[in-house]
């Protein structure tokens, strides 16, 4: 028994050991360095840009659409912190061809030096039963949620996937893969680096995906973009925002590295426990989509019936 003990605390002293160089060292300090944000224009990206440009970042913003980048430029240079502040605009669709992508940062870097922190938040949605899904979206899907967000480059880099990523869906099948594939590439890169339209969606989606994404709290853009900036230049690999996301990294961080002890400590106590709360859920969207099927049912028997 008492070997038994020992064993454990041995073990769980090496397993300290050997998670203390994974800590992050030093927070990237915002002020004064180049945050590239590709999906700037809207929404979370756009949210981000503003609040590292609240911390005195450069910013490049990069999408599509010129008006809507040069509407959101004004947006953000309104949260300067001081004079020398700049924000550039790119047009150029991330999903296409890579070369261009890579010499309009290229450009950008020209302007206001070299890369620090690359924020990946460009991506498109669309939900819709499987067999009703055109096999063209999942190309699509996957070239702008994944391709999009593929670029060699140094520094810090931010990936936004979705707690689609984390757990497949029903009515996701095109969109999940698309952002369980970012998690992949994240979690290989970050072994390779050396670092000391939702309108769309709404008009297509089914109501068990509905149902089932409600269940997840809706939060603003810009309360996502203060705990993601926070996180990320503190160089943290898993981040989530509130508390079902906190639980499910918790719950999906598999191989993934951690960057601090308490965040190893909390995801070994927690797991069992999580894993539990999990069951619930699923038994609940399972319940979501029989009962959505035997409405269904019920509906067409009426409508037969007339
Ligand atoms: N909103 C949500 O509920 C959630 C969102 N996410 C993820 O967060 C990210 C941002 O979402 P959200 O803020 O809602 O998105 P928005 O639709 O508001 O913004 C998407 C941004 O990406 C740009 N973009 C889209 N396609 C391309 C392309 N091919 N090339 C270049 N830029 C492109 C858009 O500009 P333009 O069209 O002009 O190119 C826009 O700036 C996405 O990756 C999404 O999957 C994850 C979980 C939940
Ligand atoms: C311990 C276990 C906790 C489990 C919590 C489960 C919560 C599930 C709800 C998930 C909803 C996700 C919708 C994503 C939509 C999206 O990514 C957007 N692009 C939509 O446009």
């Amino acid at each position: 028994m008492l070997l038994v003990v020992a064993a454990f605390i041995v073990a769980f002293v090496l397993l300290l050991y050997m998670m203390s160089p994974l800590i992050s060292p030093k927070p990237l300090k915002l002020n004064g360095t180049h945050v590239v944000v590709t999906g700037g224009s809207s929404g979370i990206g756009k949210s981000i840009a503003m609040e590292c440009y609240r911390q005195g970042a450069f910013i490049t913003l990069v999408a599509r659409d010129e008006s809507k980048l040069v509407q959101v430029k004004k947006e953000v240079e309104k949260c300067a912190i001081n004079d020398n502040q700049v924000v550039l605009c790119i047009s150029v669709d991330v999903s296409k061809d890579y070369r261009q992508v890579e010499s309009v940062i290229k450009q950008c870097q020209e302007k206001l030096g070299p890369v620090d922190m690359l924020v990946n938040c460009p991506g498109t949605s669309f939900s819709g039963k499987f067999e009703e899904v055109e096999v063209e979206r999942f190309r699509s899907l996957m070239e702008v949620n994944y391709l999009g967000s593929v670029y060699r480059r140094m520094g810090l880099i931010m990936f936004v996937s979705s707690q689609a990523g984390q757990i497949g869906l029903f009515g996701y099948t095109a969109y999940s893969p698309s952002k369980f594939a970012l998690g992949g590439l994240a979690e290989s890169l970050q072994m390779e680096v050396d670092t000391s339209g939702l309108a769309e969606e709404n008009r297509t989606k089914p109501l068990e995906t509905r149902l089932i994404s409600e269940t997840s709290g809706g939060t603003q853009p810009e309360q996502v973009a203060k705990t993601v900036v926070k996180d990320a230049v503190q160089g943290n690999f898993n981040i989530s925002v509130g508390p079902d996301g906190y639980m499910l990294s918790a719950l999906t961080c598999g191989m993934s590295p951690v960057t601090s002890i308490s965040e190893g400590l909390q995801q070994i106590v927690t797991m069992g426990l999580f894993r539990t709360v999990a069951l619930f859920y699923l038994g609940s969207f399972d319940s979501i989509v029989r009962r959505c099927m035997i409405e269904r049912e019920q509906s067409k028997a009426a409508d037969k019936r007339e």
